[in-house]
């Protein structure tokens, strides 16, 4: 599912009035929409208030409000700024809209009132003034419901930032595609319900304007997914390692290998230090192990090609082992996490420098912290969102790029992203990220491509989550992940 920055969205627009599309048409359609919500969703409201801004989202607004009094709801219109300087399309709704319009300051809460909030949407540049933030929060204190036009006023459609203050709508109606901002966190979470309408520019066009942006459905990746067949035997499904800490630490890595194997590898095997290794076993069934205590033992153990995947990070311990050993796997599929990606926090570019050059095979899977050590520069930077911090990390690492949260971000360095929004709360517990980590571990294993591997692992262990219900453990959540040839 494509989704299209405000810019891209502005680039459609432009590319449809070109092709002879009449824009104050689609800006009609859009303001009907927005009328018809309104009406579906509030048949009972006592005044439809109407916040008109300075741009064209003001104009879908004019065109609501009159749509609205058409069909009998009492109207009042706020505008912002003059509204004599109004151009374009906006201001011929404005003068296509029979209603007087009053001055935003002059606005006051009215009871059983519904506000259509048209200030601003894809145009929004900089952080909402004191006076309108004082607004929006009588009318988010009072709890008046909101329905925002395009995106609540306050939102970066790019970034999902919150400019100043913003709007929390309880539904809003953007159109033709939705935009990152929707699914960004604190934007989502300032949306409401989202439908997104269709205006009628034409779907050539919405290709042509966009870009790298997708939310991160089974669309994505289903194609690359592995599927079984009559002669698959468990060789030819993979087999991945895992590399364990010591024999107090073993439990993550181990979270990693069961996942691993439930999602697909033929085989998994935890390779642990000699001193761990009686501890492991007690808790291994289906899992194999190996003893790999030192860097001369892994490189024997990477003499077996068919040793196709690996997962080095969950529980590992943080130093020198874990660069020494990234160093002898920097060449195959791996999975970096957690402890993994912290031990190169004093020296980043050795491992850029490990991973240079190839094509990428490797997936970093940071939280923000683990994030923040390996690129501190890019997370320092307030105004980029996070799919420009994991695509700038991705195409420094060479690798793709994971950025953990529960607004996830896949990003490849040839600049594609994934925004993966539908992953619930319960995943905050310990271990779920080991989970995540053996899951793109066991899918790498199997052939498919890091961009692929990452963003399936994401939807996969979201999509276990909420099989799962509240309240689960990371244990619970490999049992939970959905058969391949079922997912749609
Ligand atoms: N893209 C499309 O195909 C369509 C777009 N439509 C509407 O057009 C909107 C985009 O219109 P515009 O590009 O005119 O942008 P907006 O209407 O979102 O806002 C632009 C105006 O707001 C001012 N502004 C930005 N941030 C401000 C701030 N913090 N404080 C005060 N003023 C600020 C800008 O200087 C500019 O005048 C969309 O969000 C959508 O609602 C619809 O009419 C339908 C068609
Ligand atoms: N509030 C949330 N909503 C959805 N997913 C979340 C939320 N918080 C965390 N997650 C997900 O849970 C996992 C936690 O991983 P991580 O931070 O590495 O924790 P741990 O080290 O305990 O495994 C990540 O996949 C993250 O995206
Ligand atoms: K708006």
């Amino acid at each position: 599912m494509l989704l299209l920055t405000p810019e891209e969205m502005g680039n459609a627009d432009r590319l449809a009035a070109e092709s002879g599309i009449d824009s104050y048409g689609l800006m009609i359609k859009a303001g009907h929409a927005v009328s018809a919500a309104f009406l579906r969703l509030f048949p009972g409201a006592s005044r439809a208030t109407v916040f008109c801004g300075p741009g064209n989202n003001g104009g879908d607004g004019y065109v609501a409000a009159e749509a609205l009094k058409a069909a009998g709801v009492p109207v009042a219109i706020f505008h912002l700024g003059d509204p004599e300087k109004l151009a374009g399309d906006a201001r011929r709704a404005r003068i296509d809209c029979a209603i007087e319009s009053r001055p935003i300051p002059d606005y006051r809460l009215y009871p059983g009132e519904v506000v259509i909030d048209a200030l601003f949407g894809a145009g929004l540049q900089r952080p909402l003034s004191d006076n309108l933030c004082e607004i929006i929060e009588a009318v988010t204190d009072a709890a008046v419901p909101v329905i925002a036009v395009d995106l609540p006023s306050g939102v970066g459609g790019l970034t999902g930032q919150v400019l100043g203050g913003a709007f929390r709508a309880a539904h809003t109606v953007t159109f033709m595609r939705a935009k990152p901002g929707h699914y960004l966190l604190p934007g989502r979470a300032h949306c409401g319900s989202l439908e997104v309408f269709d205006i009628g520019i034409p779907q050539r066009i919405l290709a042509e304007a966009g870009g790298a942006h997708h939310l991160n459905t089974p669309a994505l990746f289903k194609a690359s997914l592995p599927a079984l067949s009559a002669s698959s035997h468990k060789f030819r499904r993979g087999h991945l390692g895992v590399f364990s800490g010591g024999p107090s630490a073993t439990g993550a890595a181990r979270l990693s290998a069961m996942a691993g194997l439930r999602a697909g590898a033929g085989l998994v095997t935890l390779a642990v230090p000699s001193n761990a290794a009686l501890v492991a076993a007690t808790h291994l069934t289906a899992v194999m192990m190996k003893p790999v205590s030192d860097v001369a033992a892994l490189e024997d153990w990477l003499a077996d090609k068919r040793l196709s995947a690996f997962v080095l990070g969950p529980g590992f311990g943080v130093g020198e082992k874990a660069r020494t050993f990234v160093e002898a796997l920097a060449a195959r599929p791996l999975v970096l996490d957690a402890d993994g990606i912290t031990s190169f926090a004093e020296a980043p570019e050795q491992l850029f420098g490990l991973l240079a050059g190839t094509e990428p095979h490797c997936v970093l899977t940071p939280h923000e912290g683990e994030f923040a050590r390996l690129f501190p520069d890019i997370s320092k930077h307030d105004t980029f969102g996070k799919p420009e911090k994991a695509s700038r990390a991705a195409r420094r690492a060479n690798a793709v790029v994971l950025y953990k949260g529960a607004d996830t971000v896949i990003a490849a360095p040839d600049g594609r992203i994934a925004i993966n929004a539908d992953a619930p709360p319960w995943l905050a517990t310990a271990g779920s990220g080991d989970v995540l980590a053996g899951i793109i571990g066991g899918l790498l294993a199997q052939g498919m491509p890091a961009f692929e591997a990452a963003a399936a692992g994401a939807w996969l262990h979201g999509d276990a989550a909420n099989r799962a219900g509240e309240g689960l453990t990371a244990e619970d959540l490999p049992g939970h992940l959905p058969r391949f040839s079922a997912i749609s």
